[in-house]
C-alpha cells in the first residue's frame, strides 16, 4: 500500500513536470467593442488530443487565430515549446514563424491551392522546413535538386499515411470532399508540427468519413507523435478521441475536463441543451 502511494506520488510529480507544448494564459481578444475572448486559459501536452467546443460565435476560431499568429491578442500570453524544448512567448509572431516553431493548422473552410496537384499542395506545406533560396531555384544547383527530391519523397510518404497516394497527381479541386479535408491535414503535417490545430475537421463529412477521420487523428497522435488541438461540433467524435475537453461560451471558458466530466457537467448541459433538460 505504502509502496503504491509512493509510486503514485512519483508518477503525479513526473506528470506535473511535463511541460505543455502550448500554454495559453488569460487570453483576451477585442474587436472594437466586442470582447471575443475573455481571459481564456488552455494547455496542451505532448501526448494529448484536446478539443475546444462551444456554440457558434463562442470564440473558438478567434482562439486559434490568436495562437497561430493571424491575430495579435489584446491581452494575455501564448507560450509554446519550440523544437529545442525551450518555452517561447509567441504573441505577435507572424503565422510563418509560428509554423516554424512547431504549430501547424487547418482551416474551417478548406484552403487548398485548387488548381495545383495533390502532391504540390503537400510540398508547399514543407516550405518552413526547407532552405531553398531564389538563386538556388534558378540555378538548380546540386543542393537545391537534392532538397527538392527529399521534399517529394517526404510529401509522398505523408500522402500514403493519409491514404491519398492514389490521388498524387490529381488536381486538388477534383478530389471528393472528405479527401480534400484529409489533404489539408497532409499539408499541415508536411511542416512536421509538434502540435496540429484542426478547425472543424469533420465539417461536411458523412458518418463513414467522420469515422475514418477519428481513426486518422488517433493514428497521427500515436504514430507521428503529434499532439492535437481540435475545434469540432461533432460531439461523438469529440467524446471518442479527446483526452481533455474545453468548453467555451461567449468568449469565456465555461468548463474543462475529461469527456466524461464534460458530458455530466450541468453548465455544459444547460449551454447546449437549455435549462430544462434533465440529462
Ligand atoms: N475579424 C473579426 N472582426 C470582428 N468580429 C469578429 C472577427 N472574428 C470574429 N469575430 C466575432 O467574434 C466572435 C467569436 O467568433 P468566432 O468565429 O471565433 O466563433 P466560433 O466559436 O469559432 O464560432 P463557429 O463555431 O461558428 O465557427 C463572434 O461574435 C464573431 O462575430
Amino acid at each position: 500500500m505504502l509502496e503504491e502511494n509512493i509510486f503514485m506520488k512519483v508518477r503525479s510529480k513526473k506528470r506535473a513536470m511535463v511541460k505543455p507544448i502550448l500554454e495559453v494564459k488569460e487570453l483576451c481578444m477585442d474587436f472594437g467593442g466586442l470582447r471575443a475572448l475573455d481571459h481564456v486559459n488552455l494547455q496542451v501536452s505532448k501526448d494529448q488530443i484536446v478539443a475546444l467546443i462551444g456554440p457558434n460565435g463562442a470564440g473558438k476560431t478567434t482562439f486559434f487565430n490568436c495562437v497561430t499568429g493571424i491575430y495579435n491578442p489584446t491581452e494575455g500570453d501564448v507560450f509554446v515549446l519550440d523544437r529545442k524544448g525551450k518555452k517561447r512567448r509567441i504573441n505577435g509572431y507572424k503565422p510563418n514563424k509560428v509554423t516554424e516553431l512547431g504549430l501547424a493548422r487547418t482551416f474551417q473552410n478548406i484552403r487548398l491551392f485548387p488548381n495545383m496537384t495533390v502532391l504540390e499542395n503537400v510540398m508547399i506545406g514543407r516550405h518552413t522546413r526547407t532552405k531553398a533560396w531564389i538563386f538556388g531555384a534558378l540555378l538548380r544547383d546540386k543542393k537545391t535538386v537534392q532538397e527538392e527530391q527529399e521534399t517529394i519523397e517526404i510529401s509522398y510518404n505523408i500522402l500514403r499515411k493519409l491514404h491519398l497516394e492514389k490521388y498524387v497527381n490529381e488536381i486538388a479541386s477534383n478530389l471528393p470532399y472528405g479527401a480534400q479535408r484529409r489533404l489539408e491535414i497532409a499539408r499541415a503535417l508536411a511542416a512536421e508540427p509538434s502540435l496540429l490545430l484542426l478547425d472543424e475537421p469533420a465539417a461536411g463529412m458523412n458518418p463513414q468519413e467522420t469515422k475514418e477521420l477519428e481513426e486518422l487523428i488517433r493514428q497521427i497522435k500515436e504514430q507521428e507523435k503529434v499532439a492535437i488541438l481540435l475545434i469540432e461540433h461533432d460531439m461523438k467524435l469529440v467524446m471518442n478521441i479527446s483526452d481533455m475537453v474545453y468548453v467555451m461560451e461567449y468568449g469565456r471558458l465555461l468548463a474543462q475536463g475529461t469527456p466524461q466530466e464534460i458530458k455530466e457537467d450541468p453548465r455544459v448541459i444547460k449551454a447546449y441543451l437549455g435549462e430544462d433538460h434533465d440529462a
